[in-house]
């Protein structure tokens, strides 16, 4: 049977974030097959795969936004397969949507107070028992102002006004004033410029070398993915197809024209 949120921890919180067997569908589409992977914390492991891999659905299983027809989400011992959304991000869980997910009325600042609203709400949680969140080295503006001082320049400015290279960097910021255990990015590369991709890409192995935060990065840009990433996982149709070393997958001539595109 499975565990609840509330169970106490049995297992080292270090495991992080760990799929099991996950099977979503559409009504007859059978989105995701069976996924098996797992993202451990201090490490970035990257989800590849062509339009309709399945890449998308396993993040919206996972953040509670679409609920499997079988398998299981794990943090750490506690399971997180049937929880609602706002359960899943007050367990640490934090999603990093493509720039969208900016919200254009309020300021840069504004947008980094909900984040840290949702932090410190977790730190109360903490106290009531739950897992403290790990030390991720940002807890302030300041702190992802220092990552991203273009967002500092423009704190007072409507994120309406910024560049899609900024909205990025604004909402991976915002999730992490909310003091996560996992980010979830959903393809932050997309319609950027190389130069503002290298940017995000370092400041994530910048954090996750830092502390002990794990990292899913959903990416359509496997080379650059790659790059940073410590392992690959490759789906295809639903089905995990490979799953290594981010190197190893990198060298894999064969794995890259069949599947990742370069
Ligand atoms: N709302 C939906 N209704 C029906 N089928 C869907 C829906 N969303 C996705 N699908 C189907 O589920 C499968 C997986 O789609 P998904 O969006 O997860 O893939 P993806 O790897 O994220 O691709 P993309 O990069 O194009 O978003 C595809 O066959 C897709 O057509």
């Amino acid at each position: 049977m499975n565990s609840t949120l509330d169970d106490p921890p049995t297992e080292r919180p270090e495991t992080g974030l760990r799929i099991r067997g996950l099977t979503a569908r559409y009504g007859p589409v059978l989105a995701l097959d069976e996924v098996d992977l797992t993202a451990p914390r201090g490490q970035i492991t990257a989800v590849l795969g062509a339009n309709g891999a399945g890449k998308t659905t396993l993040l919206r299983v996972v953040s509670g936004l679409l609920r499997p027809s079988g398998g299981e989400v794990l943090l750490g011992s506690r399971n997180l397969t049937d929880s609602a959304a706002e359960d899943v991000a007050r367990a640490g869980v934090a999603q990093v949507p493509e720039g969208r997910g900016v919200i254009t009325e309020l300021t840069v600042e504004e947008n980094l107070r909900l984040g840290a609203l949702l932090g410190a709400t977790r730190s109360r949680a903490a106290g009531d028992g739950t897992p403290a969140a790990p030390p991720v080295p940002v807890s302030d503006l300041p702190d992802v102002f220092a990552l991203f001082p273009s967002l500092e320049r423009r704190r007072r400015q409507s994120a309406h006004s910024l560049s899609g290279g900024e909205r990025q960097m604004l909402v991976l910021g915002r999730a992490l004033l909310s003091a996560p255990e996992v980010l979830l990015l959903d393809e932050p590369s997309l319609g950027l410029a190389p130069k503002v991709v290298a940017r995000i890409f370092a400041v994530l192995r910048e954090l996750v070398d830092a502390g002990g935060l794990a990292v899913l990065l959903v990416e359509q840009n496997a080379r650059s993915a790659l790059s940073i990433a410590d392992t690959g996982v490759v789906l295809n149709l639903g089905r995990v197809v490979a799953c290594s070393d981010a190197s190893a997958l990198a060298a894999d001539d064969e794995l890259r024209h069949a599947y990742l595109g370069f």
